[in-house]
């Protein structure tokens, strides 16, 4: 039986340095390791490339295969080897998901800034992006909706769906689906360098999307520095910290932590709570509610970072929460939009006991890619304009020139840029 009463924790007794530590994330101690053997996966693939990713695909994910592409006529055949009732939910699903970011999408800005001229905004797809849906753990059908909904909405022509082998029926059904049909059979942190560095077989693409575990989301990093391809957001282990008062539902509670915890080892869930008992029944209920739950291993071992809270108030959770920024927080409280004043840091938030993580991974229509580690500090959950570059347009007329020329004159020749000034005194002379 697992003995997580150890981590429980009493807020105002702890010193600063405990502080730190019970707030810590627990795969950040591995970093140095899991750094050096990324840094090598990615210089294999630029060295070596098609050849460096099968070798990966055997070592990582037994796999052999003689292309990493699927066929469109696989792609298309999937529609007949998953069920209806697959199929239903996946359509309620997409609907909401669908609702929710097609009212994302921006429309053109233009603002005349002074009399006769003109800022602009203009959006463009990003040309080619690559969506990395996960698969070592869970094969996660619902990411790959999370993923590519607002790519097609965004209008991103070139679109790589990538995932390790062997690839579900049910993911490519979401190919299918969405009409994205350049689907790779690769995972891990060699299938993010292929994205980015290219090989023989793989084109490379100038974004990439996607949650993942610790080896992805280091591998995104390091080629958003290495490379010219970006990314969307470090999201790595699924974490989340639910705030609860006294008169919340233990059982609840135990029922969403238990949901994250779920996901990975290096997941993280974490309550904080202004109520010793709640903390107490919510263990207790965690071990009832272990005992229905199938394949615990990966609960097992991510319950050992877990972390039980007690805090004096609910102003000082949310301080706590803030300093955490957590990717989702649940509210277990009375009233609980009220609070939202007090957050400023969180991925994604549920509101009141009716909201459960595990609808907002699912169903509710927002998405479920989220930013991790802490960094919910300046990231933001995943939506279509993550898809989409923006151009800034600039229009002035003769007699906004020449209204503005001597504030222009007055500000370069400060700066010391005599050319930046020439360019405006050039043009008065045919004023
Ligand atoms: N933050 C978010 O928005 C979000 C959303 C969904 C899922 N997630 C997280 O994504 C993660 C998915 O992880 P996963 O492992 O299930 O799938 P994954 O697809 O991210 O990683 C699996 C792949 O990693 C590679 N790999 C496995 N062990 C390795 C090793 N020792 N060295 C190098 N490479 C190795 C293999 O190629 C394997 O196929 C979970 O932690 C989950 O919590 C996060
Ligand atoms: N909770 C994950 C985000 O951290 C998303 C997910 C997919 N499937 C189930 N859950
Ligand atoms: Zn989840």
């Amino acid at each position: 039986m697992l003995n997580i009463n150890k981590n429980i924790f009493y807020w105002n007794i702890l010193t600063k340095k405990e502080k730190i530590h019970v707030l810590s994330r627990p795969h950040i101690n591995s970093n140095k390791n899991i750094k050096e053997l990324v840094f090598k996966i990615i210089d294999n693939v630029k060295k070596h490339g098609d050849l460096a990713l099968h070798s990966y695909n055997l070592e990582f994910d037994n796999f052999k295969c003689k292309s990493f592409y699927i066929s469109r006529k696989k792609i298309d055949n999937s529609s007949n080897l998953v069920s209806k009732k697959f199929k239903d939910a996946i359509s309620i699903a997409l609907s909401n998901i669908n609702n929710f970011h097609s009212k994302q999408i921006l429309s053109d800005l233009i603002v005349e800034t002074y009399p006769g001229v003109y800022c602009k905004h203009i959006y463009r797809p990003i040309q080619s992006v690559g969506l990395y849906v996960p698969k070592g753990n869970h094969p996660l059908v619902s990411t790959a909706l999370m993923l590519s909904i607002p790519a097609k909405l965004a209008g991103c022509h070139n679109i790589t769906l990538c995932s390790p082998p062997p690839i579900s029926n049910e993911i490519l059904y979401i190919a299918k689906i969405l009409k994205i049909y350049t689907v790779l059979q690769l995972g891990g942190a060699h299938s993010i360098a292929a994205l980015a560095l290219g090989t023989e077989t793989v084109k490379f693409v100038d974004k990439i999307f996607g949650p993942g575990n610790i080896f992805v989301t280091e591998a995104k990093l390091q080629v958003s520095q290495c490379s010219l391809t970006s990314i969307d957001m470090p999201a790595g282990p699924s974490e989340m910290l639910v705030i609860a008062d006294d008169l919340s539902n233990p059982a609840f509670i135990a029922s969403d932590l238990l949901s994250q915890a779920e996901h990975s080892q290096n997941s993280q869930v974490i309550l904080l709570c202004t109520k010793n008992f709640i903390v107490k029944n919510v263990i207790k209920e965690i071990q009832k509610q272990l005992l229905l739950i199938p394949n615990k291993n990966i609960i097992l071992h991510s319950l050992k970072n877990s972390r039980f809270i007690v805090v004096n108030s609910l102003k000082e959770c949310f301080k706590i929460s803030n300093l955490y920024s957590p990717e989702h927080l649940i509210l277990h409280i009375k009233n609980s939009k009220n609070f939202l004043k007090y957050i400023n840091n969180a991925g994604s938030v549920f509101l009141g006991k009716w909201t459960p993580g595990a609808a907002g991974d699912y169903i509710t229509g927002a998405n479920h890619v989220l930013p991790t580690y802490g960094y919910a500090n300046s990231y933001s959950s995943l939506r279509v304009s993550d898809f989409q570059k923006i151009i800034t347009v600039q229009k002035m007329t003769k007699i906004a020139l020449q209204s503005l020329s001597k504030s222009i004159a007055t500000l370069s020749l400060m700066e010391g840029m005599n050319a930046h000034n020439q360019s405006i005194v050039t043009r008065i002379k045919f004023l």
